[in-house]
């Protein structure tokens, strides 16, 4: 068990509250008496020899509330157990196998969902004699009905994993598809698996209840739904024996409360992204709050002792107490091998970071135009919102992918300013998207296309067009032009260079091309495991490179005059 699942109050208090029914279940018939032993005190209140009080046949109703908990748990454990399976037969199988066994699976989920489910499950109940009717036989009515719309999703699931580059790349090597299934697949549906099950098992227990209390349950077995109906036929209401039907009704609402509870942190619990120790990061943010930099004259953004991690059971330190300042209008270069925490660092900057990363020191500062400095760590969610168009953008290598397929490109940009700039009207809005198409060297009668209808570099330079509407200070740029290629790679960068010069902004542009760096940037950062090693101007980092690692990937670039490096050869980072 994680750190965050031990601390996490709703998930303690659910394992709480199901440890002690299930306590209840499993124990108590053990030291109860006979539930079905009758004497002559029928409806004796609650104390003395009957702690719960009698039936009205004078049957114990702790004794018939242990066996009843103990016939609900199996029966909710029983449906879990089966229902589960069969949408993960139904599911995940089908999606996997495609063609006709997806087909006939499918249709036999749809089928099923379009069956209303109570109903059925009545039908079917009232069908098997009464004196039939056990755990097994309730517990497989009502695990029929329950499976396919868990099947439908597990199936959307898949089919959108088995068109992952790692299941397809095990696919490539020939691993036997029950292999994939098995260890590429199905880890990868653990947390929904689960949560699936737990919700069946909810299903089932209250379910059970409701068809005993209709006569329809397991009417040879013990469980709570019986309980209910026989105190129902007994008049337990009328009587005023609260202590015959409130036991077991609150046994009922504590089950599905209590796994309601658990489900609600299974994600966090077995998605191993996700878990993070519950250790809180404000304390640490509040110390450091107060010596946000007092920046150079000319800085926009400073980064002083920067660390971020991402959390789990081998946790990764990827930003290593990075300092590092942005100068107003300039382009600072970051370079590194793949791994070296050039993103994680550019996504904590912009408080872009997700779980399970976590910034672990630190302050972030961005000197604002007007003299005012901003703990961007400490930012407000809807302040941050805000900060992040008209203050700090962001580009990054998928942008372009970003485009809403079925809005046009006119209406996505306008989106901005209604957001931003509520009070611009329609026609200043329109005249400002049609100024910034114009700035990236896009023709704004594209403005009325859909984003199908660009080129990947048109698209591209909408989304810096996107990110200039509100006339940022900074831009971190983030491999923004690696999905495109050399020619249009090259007029989009004079694009950005020549929009720096207009606009004056300061420009973060990240990438493991160092000739490319060297070409467009003022200063170059150089970062390895996490560390800025070097940061100098492009030229002293072109020709007097200091550190080992700026020399070995400087030479690890093929030139035109010479061989490829050693460093590409030797493969070593350090
Ligand atoms: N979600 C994650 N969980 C755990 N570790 C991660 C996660 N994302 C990145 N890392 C680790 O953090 C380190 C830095 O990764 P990062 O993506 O920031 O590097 P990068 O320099 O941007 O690489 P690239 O150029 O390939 O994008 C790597 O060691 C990586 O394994």
């Amino acid at each position: 068990m994680t750190a965050i699942s031990r601390r996490d109050p709703k998930f303690v208090i659910g394992l709480i509250l199901i440890g002690v029914i299930a306590a209840i279940g499993v124990v108590g018939p053990l030291l109860a008496g006979d539930p079905d032993a009758i004497n002559d005190m029928g409806l004796t209140p609650p104390g003395g020899e009957h702690l719960l009080g009698t039936t009205q046949t004078g049957q114990d109703v702790l004794s018939q509330i242990t066996y009843a908990t103990r016939g609900s748990l199996v029966i909710g454990a029983l449906v879990g157990v089966m229902a589960t399976l069969l949408s993960a037969l139904f599911g995940i199988v089908g999606a996997y196998a495609g063609g006709l066994v997806d087909e006939a699976f499918s249709l036999l989920s749809n089928v099923m969902l379009v069956i209303p489910g109570l109903p059925l499950v009545i039908v079917i109940s009232a069908f098997v004699p009464a004196e039939q009717r056990g755990w097994w036989t309730i517990a497989l009515v009502l695990a029929i009905t329950s499976w396919a719309g868990s099947a439908r999703v597990l199936r959307a699931q898949t089919l959108s994993l088995r068109n992952r580059e790692y299941v397809l790349a095990a696919r490539v090597a020939k691993e036997r598809p029950w292999r994939i299934i098995g260890v590429e697949i199905l880890p990868n549906l653990l947390p929904l698996l689960a949560s699936q099950f737990v919700f069946a098992v909810i299903a089932a227990i209250l379910s059970e209840a409701g068809l005993s209390f209709l006569g329809l349950g397991a009417s040879n077995s013990a469980t709570l739904g019986t309980m209910l109906y026989y105190a129902q036929n007994g008049f337990a209401l009328q009587l005023g024996a609260w202590w015959w039907f409130a036991p077991p009704g609150i046994i009922i609402a504590l089950l599905g409360c209590g796994l309601a509870l658990i489900n609600f942190s299974i994600d966090e619990i077995i998605n191993p992204k996700l878990r993070i120790p519950a250790a809180r990061l404000a304390d640490t943010r509040r110390q450091e709050a107060g010596r946000v930099d007092q920046a150079a004259d000319d800085a926009v953004l400073t980064v002083a002792n920067l660390s971020v991690t991402y959390r789990g059971e081998r946790p990764v330190q990827a930003v290593k107490d990075i300092s590092l300042t942005v100068r107003r209008g300039e382009i600072l270069g970051l370079a590194g091998e793949s791994g070296s925490g050039k993103t994680t660092l550019a996504y904590a900057i912009s408080r872009l970071h997700r779980p399970p990363a976590e910034i672990t020191s630190g302050t972030v500062a961005f000197h604002d135009r007007a003299g005012t400095a901003v703990d961007v760590l400490a930012l407000p969610p809807h302040e941050l919102r805000t900060f992040r168009w008209a203050k700090l953008s962001m580009v990054f290598q998928g942008a372009m992918d970003s485009l809403n397929p079925v809005m046009t490109v006119g209406a996505q940009l306008e989106d901005v300013l209604t957001t931003h700039l509520p009070r611009l009207s329609a026609a200043e809005r329109r005249a400002r998207c049609a100024t910034a198409l114009e700035l990236v060297r896009v023709d704004p009668r594209w403005l009325r296309s859909y984003p199908h209808e660009l080129s990947g570099g048109m698209r591209q330079r909408v989304m810096i067009g996107m990110a200039l509407l509100l006339e940022p200070q900074i831009m971190i740029m983030d491999e923004p032009t690696s999905a495109l290629d050399v020619v249009v790679q090259r007029g989009i960068l004079k694009e950005i260079l020549r929009l720096r010069d207009e606009l004056g902004f300061a420009v973060v542009f990240i990438t493991h091309d160092l000739p490319l760096l060297l070409e467009v940037s003022d200063r170059i950062a150089i970062m390895l495991h996490g560390e800025i090693v070097e940061c100098a101007s492009a030229e002293e980092i072109h020709k007097q490179p200091r550190h080992p690692y700026t020399r070995r990937l400087l030479g690890s670039f093929p030139s035109l005059t010479g061989d490829r490096g050693a460093f590409v050869r030797s493969g070593g980072a350090r």
